[in-house]
């Protein structure tokens, strides 16, 4: 696998139906070898960019991978280049998990090398997972059944990963382990990693960008400390909220309270 360098989205446009809820979305320079994070409110249309980018709805507009059109391959193409774990994994595979893994591995043959099993193992071992190995999807727990999900789309080695809310059914701990090995994924492979996320928290902690998503336009952009900000948070998400920096100079949000008694909700537009 060739490692990427970054990622380009020039006048995105998506939508269901007649419905845009994507229009003319510009991304530049989405980075390799670092971890970015896609953060909005309900509704604001990050599940759609993110199918989007992963070949999955139609698009128009450009999406380009070191200067290459993507959106001209073929599904097993796009698939060889960009995996995507979705927020919900698909119910009754009576697969087990390591049977999963080792089956992602082999739908994408260039990331397949000598011994398929072994590397299988590997993911799940990275992933704290190696005990589940056996265990049918359909006998796991939530947190389970995204850590399992996760290995498949790390068992592929794509140059773009994109994942949907992956801690969204995961404990504390749990969090942490993935964030951070989305980011050593990011930089030992070199690729682009993009990670949908509603903890802004966990967002500011270990991403190295944040792309702040809303009504499916792109309304703060940045590092932690220049993405977040209070008039961010009041904007978009209508709080009133403290942004501060803990020791470790992460960035630290408190949420104080709803600014007009009802949190900003980007379906109340959807019609
Ligand atoms: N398959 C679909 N058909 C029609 N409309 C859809 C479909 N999927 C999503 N939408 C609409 O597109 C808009 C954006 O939805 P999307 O799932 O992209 O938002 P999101 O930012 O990921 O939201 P959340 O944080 O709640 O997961 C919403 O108004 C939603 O109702």
């Amino acid at each position: 696998m060739a490692a990427a360098s970054r990622l380009d989205l020039a006048g995105l446009t998506v939508g269901y139906g007649a419905r845009r809820i994507i229009d003319g979305l510009d991304l530049g320079g989405i980075l390799a070898s670092s971890v970015t994070a896609l953060v909005g409110p309900n509704a604001a249309g990050k599940t759609t960019l993110l199918r989007a980018m992963a070949g999955l709805i139609p698009s128009r507009g450009s999406i380009r991978l070191d200067g290459r059109e993507l959106s001209g391959l073929d599904p097993a193409g796009y698939a060889r280049e960009v995996a995507y774990m979705p927020q919900t994994l698909p119910p009754r595979v009576s697969l087990s998990v390591f049977e999963a893994t080792l089956s992602a591995l082999q739908s994408t043959p260039s990331a397949q090398d000598t011994d398929p099993k072994q590397k299988s193992l590997d993911v799940l071992r990275r992933l704290g997972i190696a005990d589940l190995a056996m265990r049918g999807l359909d006998e796991l727990s939530g947190g389970q059944r995204q850590l399992a999900g996760l290995a498949q789309c790390l068992v592929r080695q794509p140059r773009v990963l994109l994942l949907d809310e992956p801690t969204s059914a995961l404990d504390i701990r749990h969090q942490l382990t993935v964030m951070k090995l989305a980011g050593d994924v990011a930089r030992e492979r070199g690729i682009v990693v993009v990670v949908v996320l509603h903890d802004i928290a966990l967002a500011a902690r270990w991403c190295d960008r944040i792309v702040v998503l809303s009504q499916g336009h792109i309304v703060s952009d940045g590092t932690p400390a220049q993405a977040i900000t209070p008039a961010m948070l009041a904007g978009v998400y209508g709080v009133e909220a403290r942004v501060e920096r803990c020791s470790h100079g992460f960035v630290q949000v408190m949420v104080d309270a709803v600014r007009d008694g009802s949190a900003r909700d980007d379906s109340a537009r959807a019609g």
